[in-house]
Order: C-alpha cells, then sequence, then structure tokens
C-alpha cells in the first residue's frame, strides 16, 4: 500500500473518532442540563423562561405561524356516514396534481369510471400514501394536503373502505387534512376548496366520454361520440378559427357573469356554406374542446311543439344543441304552415304565437286573433317559431351552459327570424378551401410544411372553388405525399378549366 495513502487515512479516521467524540460530549451537556433545570428551577420560571424565548423569537420575526387543519374524511359524520363528496373531489384533484418525478413515494391504482350510456373504463390515478405531504399554491398561499391512516375501527363498513377512501380490495382508511396559515383561513374555505371542487369536476368532465344523442319521439338515444375533429385538424381560415376558439373560451368560463346579467348561459352559432366545407366536422371540433355531448335534432322526427319541447327539457347541461340544414326544416315547416291555415295562430307557448311560420319573427309578427277552440286541441305542429320561442323562453331557463347551432348551405334562404340580432350570436362561413386551409390538411395528412408543387398549388387554389372535402379525399387517395399532391394538382386544373367560358378552353 502507498505509505502516503496510509497517512492520510489515518488522519482521516482521527478526525472523525474526535468530532463523535464531541457530538456524543454536547448531547450529554445538553440532556444534563435540561434535566437539571427541571429539577432546579420553579415551574414559574421555566415558564418565564419559555415565554421570553418566544417573545425574543417574535421580536426576531421567527414566531411560528398559527395554523389551521381542515379534515376532510372518506364519509361524513364518521363511520358509516355519507359518502364526503370533498374527499372524492380532492382526490382526484390531487391526482391531477401529484408530480411522479417530483415525490419519493406515491400510491398507483385503477380507477373504474361510467360514461352517461353506463359503458365502463378504466385508467389510472395517484395518490398520496398514508404520512405523505404535497404542497399546493394557490392565490400565492401555501397549503399542504396530508393523507392520514385512519384507525381500522373508525373506517366504516368492510365494504365501505375498499370502496371510498380505502386500497382498493384492502381495508385500511385515510382521510385528508388540508393545512395552511390562520391568516389565510377565508382563502382557504371561500376560494380554495370551491377551486378543487370546479377542478376535480373538470377533471371528471375531461375524462369522461362524449356521446352524441338523435332524437326519437320524444326520447333522445345516446352513442359514443368518437369524432376526432379537432380545431387543431379543422382547416379555415386562421383569424376566423382563433376567433372561434376564443369566443368558446370565454362563453365557457362566464358562469358568474351571466349569472350577473341576468342571461340565460348559451350561445347561438350559425354556420353557413357550401357543401363539405366543414361545418358538421367544426361541430365536433367545439365538442371535443368544450367536452359537450351534441343534441343532434333532426326536426323532421318531430311531430308536434309539446315533444319538442319534451326533448328540449330533456337535454343535460354543457351540451350542444344542432338542427343540421335549418333552411330545408324552415321551408318544410312553412309549407305545414300553409296546409294548415286553421292553426295559424296557435303555435308556441305562452302566447308568444306568431301563427305564420314564414313570419316566424316572433317580434314581427301581429298579435294573434283568438282562435277556434278546436284549433287549439290540434295546434301542436312543430313550427320555427315554435322552435326559437322555447330556445329564448322556457328551454333557456331550464338548464346551463348551452350551445345552439344551425347550420345551412344557403344563409339566404334563412327566415329573417333566425337571422335577427341577438338569436344567432356569431355567423360563421365555412367557404371553399384557401391556401392557409390548404396548408393545414397537408400537415394533417403527411406532415408536409413545405412541397416542390405548392408554388403551384397555392397559384390554383386562389383560381379554383373546390371544398375541403374534396381536397381531403384527394389526399387520402395514396399514402405517398407526392402521388397524392400530383392528383390534386390534376383536379384543380380540371376544374379551372370547366370554370373558363368554353372558347377559351384549350
Ligand atoms: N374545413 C375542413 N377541415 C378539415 N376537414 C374537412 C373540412 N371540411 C370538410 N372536411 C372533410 O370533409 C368531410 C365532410 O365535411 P363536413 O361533413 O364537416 O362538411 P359539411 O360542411 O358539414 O357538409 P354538409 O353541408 O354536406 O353537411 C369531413 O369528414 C372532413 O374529412
Amino acid at each position: 500500500m502507498d505509505p502516503k495513502r496510509a497517512v492520510v487515512g489515518g488522519k482521516a479516521v482521527d478526525a472523525y473518532r474526535k468530532a463523535l467524540a464531541t457530538a456524543a460530549s454536547a448531547a450529554a451537556y445538553a440532556v444534563m442540563a435540561r434535566s437539571m433545570a427541571r429539577e432546579l428551577l420553579p415551574a414559574e420560571l421555566r415558564w418565564a423562561a419559555r415565554w421570553a424565548a418566544s417573545a425574543a423569537r417574535a421580536r426576531l420575526g421567527w414566531c411560528e405561524r398559527e395554523r389551521r387543519t381542515l379534515v376532510v374524511r372518506s364519509q361524513e359524520g364518521g363511520a358509516g356516514g355519507e359518502e364526503n363528496l370533498l374527499f372524492d373531489a380532492a382526490r382526484k384533484y390531487l391526482a391531477s396534481r401529484l408530480d411522479p418525478r417530483a415525490m419519493r413515494r406515491l400510491g398507483l391504482t385503477l380507477a373504474r369510471a361510467k360514461d352517461d350510456a353506463g359503458r365502463a373504463s378504466w385508467r389510472s390515478l395517484l395518490f398520496l400514501e398514508p404520512g405523505d405531504s404535497t404542497v399546493d399554491a394557490f392565490e400565492g398561499v401555501e397549503f399542504t394536503w396530508t393523507c392520514v391512516e385512519m384507525p381500522s375501527s373508525a373506517g366504516g363498513t368492510k365494504r365501505h373502505k375498499a370502496k371510498k377512501g380505502g386500497e382498493p380490495g384492502g381495508d385500511r382508511v385515510f382521510r385528508l387534512e388540508l393545512s395552511f396559515d390562520a391568516e389565510h383561513t377565508a382563502v382557504a374555505v371561500d376560494r380554495y376548496v370551491p377551486f378543487v371542487m370546479e377542478a376535480a369536476e373538470e377533471a371528471g368532465r375531461r375524462e369522461r366520454a362524449l356521446m352524441i344523442c338523435m332524437n326519437e319521439g320524444r326520447h333522445w338515444y345516446k352513442i359514443s361520440h368518437h369524432h376526432p375533429a379537432t380545431f387543431d385538424t379543422l382547416a379555415m381560415d386562421p383569424a376566423l378559427k382563433r376567433a372561434i376558439v376564443d369566443d368558446l373560451d370565454l362563453f365557457a368560463g362566464r358562469r358568474d357573469h351571466y349569472r350577473r346579467i341576468g342571461k340565460a348561459w348559451k350561445r347561438g352559432y350559425l354556420l353557413y356554406g357550401p357543401p363539405g366545407t366543414g361545418k358538421s366536422s367544426l361541430v365536433a371540433a367545439m365538442a371535443n374542446r368544450l367536452r359537450y355531448n351534441i343534441y343532434d335534432l333532426d326536426l323532421s322526427h318531430v311531430e308536434s311543439n309539446s315533444t319538442l319541447q319534451w326533448l328540449l327539457v330533456g337535454m343535460s347541461n354543457r351540451s350542444i344543441l344542432v338542427v343540421e340544414d335549418i333552411d330545408c326544416c324552415c321551408d318544410a315547416m312553412s309549407r305545414d304552415d300553409d296546409k294548415a291555415p286553421a292553426r295559424a295562430g296557435n303555435e308556441g307557448r305562452g302566447g308568444r304565437d306568431t301563427g305564420n311560420v314564414t313570419a316566424a319573427s316572433d317580434a314581427d309578427a301581429p298579435p294573434p286573433r283568438a282562435a277556434p277552440a278546436k284549433a287549439n286541441s290540434d295546434n301542436n305542429q312543430v313550427t320555427l317559431s315554435g322552435l326559437l320561442n322555447f330556445i329564448d323562453g322556457l328551454w333557456s331557463t331550464s338548464g346551463e351552459e348551452r350551445i345552439i347551432v344551425f347550420t345551412t348551405n344557403y344563409k339566404d334562404r334563412l327566415d329573417p327570424a333566425l337571422l335577427r340580432p341577438g338569436r344567432m350570436d356569431m355567423h360563421v362561413y365555412m367557404g371553399y378551401c384557401g391556401w392557409e386551409a390548404f396548408k393545414t390538411l397537408a400537415q394533417n395528412y403527411f406532415a408536409l410544411g413545405d412541397h416542390k408543387l405548392f408554388p403551384e398549388m397555392q397559384g390554383l387554389l386562389a383560381e379554383v372553388e373546390v371544398t375541403p372535402a374534396a381536397v381531403s379525399e384527394m389526399l387520402l387517395r395514396s399514402d405517398d405525399a407526392d402521388a397524392a399532391l400530383r392528383g390534386l394538382k390534376e383536379l384543380l386544373e380540371e376544374k379551372k378549366l370547366q370554370a373558363m367560358p368554353e372558347g377559351k378552353q384549350s
């Protein structure tokens, strides 16, 4: 062995021994001093010494802050009580906040969720292990969540324990403790706890499978909604897309605003443009963004205003009511009304009746004349005014967070009642495929940001009317981007030729 290294090693061992001896004697002195003080000093003097120490700490700003703790048990009122919804919400909220990279130890479990149609799905869920804590910040205040294991006798029935607040399949029961500085009690109770509940609800909504509901008789039939359209995949003018997204986000976050101004929390969009320009895709993108269910109302299957009312009140909150091709519905309703003059003057509820469906604007229609009783008894034919009145009236107060979308290929054919200001809040034109829309499609289909055919494509798209649906169809034809773009170029050239006056085609 190198003698130099042996000397250095020996010195290190000596230094370590000395440090150990010093630490041991310091600890022994401390223990001795504390027991001497306890025996020799009277209680009053000890109390005074403690008081002086804490006063000194307070002066120097070292005072320990007063803390408050809210205990969130899995069952209200202890064992066997009602399930505590806040416990569930807090667990869900924490699951979305816990970061496995930042924590030494975390629980992981599988949770079973059911969608509105009763279909089950599984997802993994992180949770705090007993004895562990995590800190969350809200409005600049630190909140500490701690998971505490409860004595087994306090946990309720075995079945209950396994279901709520317990380890899946086990019989251990936990509670959550939320602690914070006492001065922030109002923030905790008035704002943080509601925020946690809201965030947990939102997390639940994000996980929930979406449904599309179709009417039959007075009922809605639900099926899962898996339309993959999103605002990223929608090919349309970027500024218009941004405006719609902003409008939707503003709407969805405005519960208090709508309450304050005393208006129903609903918003109407009229989507118009040629077939195949993405109106239905836009509705799907809206639903996917907001996590709303879609209610696709087929008015041709609705026999009467009363059926319509049943259907509308049967819709859930946070949903989109869609009436496609509303111009055709208006036509059909107008024709019905022409054929049945006896019904005139008796449509709708609450006396907001126009009687004349073509003049469905409730604002402009003359007051209805008293109608014969017979006419009243069979006046239930569904009308545009019935639909609009109900959407504006009773229905809008029977639920919250509703979006109404009417689509049409022919805006100019619409009844003026539909276009009246305040009825459809936003009119969105879905047009032919322009250069920007094409770039989105090229990106979606082939992850292409650029291509040698792009300059030519840009020129052709400026001259030719082609729908995004037709472009999508050409891009779908091949997995090879070059081949697909060549096919599309041929289609555009052909369309350009067709659009030329006959003499100029060569
Ligand atoms: N703007 C678009 N962005 C992306 N894809 C689109 C767009 N427009 C159409 N498509 C494609 O074409 C298909 C048909 O489009 P969609 O049904 O949304 O059009 P539409 O305007 O609702 O037509 P219609 O008026 O006939 O109901 C979609 O499934 C999609 O693949």
